[in-house]
């Protein structure tokens, strides 16, 4: 991996190259996605079906399309017990979690005959979609979740979970296990664009949803970018990043692992170390590659450590700290003598792990909080998938008579000022 001096006009390309690569969708990628949702807009599930067995499986037609019980039990005879052992565990420590994040409605009287408040309820429909690229053979079993999880504590009534199939037209049986670990019973065989596009309009088998969720490739991000507006989404996550700050405490090999470990993701995920210490960056450069070498993806680590890894050296931690704020990066890991020192510095970051002890896999799949997080820069913005994303508010307002006498002249006045007469007569009618 790649050793840079910051700062250097070197090292600024490199971070500017990260920086730029996340959400760069090129004009033939828009109309492709584009072309594909009104597709699914126009012939609903034929289209699906068509786009299925073109990309993921032929063997997906329409009446095995939505994961029927039969194949829930069949897969949940597959599971060993400690699959079972932690999934239970992931689905107690994410609810946990979870539900601290609830928001109750509330009521105030903060004037004499004059109350206000806010109601949250759930929205009626969300659509979960769980990525698994190649026919179904890298399952995100934990983003079933990641996203099923806060809906369901949000109290979210009709969950739908949109994933591509295995080239037999089944879905991975543990991504299964996992839905009804949570309590999603629909399931549709359907993954990228074409995917958001029934859920954003309906079909005769997908019900229309309110908020879309969920990470995925290219396609489904953009697909998520151009339904948005006619439904809710959480964010546009896209390819996984991590930024590793560590001084010469840091165990090497530990450090390699951790960049590799997002690295896997996608081709285009990022991985950088920044570190005061010439002597680690020599020993990670050097425990990197063998690691690399033993991965079953590496055609795809390789690539992301190639193009978007980097380690840069830099004065001291301090710095290292304005580059990750500048960089708001999905995952901060600070292993470093002292990590808690520098928690009050960190402005912009999607999850921040602290200590030796707290790789970014204990996030990803178990601590509790979520996984899905802003990528690309969005951090600075946005936060992780959470029970508020499933939620809206409506707000509540009463006037006793005394009061609305008492607050009506300064309606009419600034109705006025708009030059708004309906709405000053509105509040004069009542003061007989
Ligand atoms: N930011 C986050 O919180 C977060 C969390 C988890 C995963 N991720 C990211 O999610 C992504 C997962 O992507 P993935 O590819 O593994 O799964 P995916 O399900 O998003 O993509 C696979 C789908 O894309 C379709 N596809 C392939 N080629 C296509 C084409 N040319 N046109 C249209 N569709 C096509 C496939 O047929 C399949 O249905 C990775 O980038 C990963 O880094 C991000
Ligand atoms: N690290 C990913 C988010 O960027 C989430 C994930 C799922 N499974 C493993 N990792
Ligand atoms: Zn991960």
């Amino acid at each position: 991996m790649k050793i840079f001096n910051y700062p250097s006009p070197e090292a600024e390309k490199r971070v500017q190259d990260t920086i730029d690569r996340g959400l760069g969708f090129s004009r033939e990628d828009q109309e492709n996605v584009q072309a594909f949702l009104d597709d699914v807009k126009k012939r609903g599930d034929e289209a699906l079906i068509e786009y299925t067995n073109k990309f993921d499986s032929p063997a997906v037609t329409l009446d095995t399309f939505k994961v029927t019980e039969q194949e829930f039990e069949d897969a949940l005879e597959q599971m060993t017990p400690q699959f079972l052992k932690a999934l239970d565990r992931a689905v107690e420590q994410l609810t946990t979690f979870h539900s601290r994040q609830r928001e109750n409605s509330w009521m105030d009287t903060p004037r004499n005959g004059v109350m206000v408040g806010q109601m949250v309820r759930p929205v009626a429909a969300a659509g979960i979609y769980a990525p698994g690229a190649k026919g179904g053979k890298t399952p995100l079993v934990s983003s079933v979740l990641m996203g099923g999880i806060p809906a369901k504590v949000a109290g979210v009534k009709s969950i739908s979970l949109m994933t591509p199939p295995m080239a037999n037209g089944k879905i991975n049986p543990h991504l299964l296990a996992a839905a009804r670990a949570v309590g999603i019973d629909s399931v549709f065989k359907a993954g990228s664009a074409w995917a958001i596009g029934a859920l954003a309009y309906g079909t005769a088998q997908v019900p229309k949803v309110d908020v879309i969720v969920g990470p995925g490739n290219i396609y489904v991000a953009l697909a998520k970018k151009i339904v948005s507006g006619t439904v809710g989404i959480d964010m546009i996550a896209g390819p996984s990043e991590i930024l590793i700050i560590a001084d010469k405490t840091a165990d090497p090999e530990c450090i390699a692992a951790d960049l590799l470990s997002q690295a896997e993701h996608d081709v285009l995920a990022s991985a950088v170390l920044v570190t005061d210490s010439q002597d680690l960056a020599q020993k990670v450069s050097t425990a990197l590659e063998p690691q690399l070498n033993a991965l079953t993806r590496k055609d795809i680590a390789g690539p992301a450590i190639n193009n978007f890894g980097a380690i840069l050296v830099v004065p001291d931690i301090d710095t290292a700290i304005d580059l990750s704020n500048r960089l708001a990066p999905e995952h901060l890991e600070i292993i470093v003598e002292s990590p808690f020192d520098y928690i009050d510095r960190i402005q912009n970051a999607g999850a921040l792990f602290l200590g030796p002890y707290t790789p970014e896999p204990m996030g990803d799949y178990i601590a509790g909080p979520n996984h899905v997080l802003p990528t690309a820069g969005t951090a600075r913005f946005s936060s992780a998938l959470s029970v508020s994303h499933f939620t809206k508010k409506t707000s509540l307002i009463h006037y006793s008579k005394a009061a609305f006498e008492k607050e009506a002249d300064d309606v009419i006045t600034l109705a006025r000022t708009e030059a708004l007469d309906a709405h000053a007569n509105s509040v004069k009618i009542r003061r007989k």
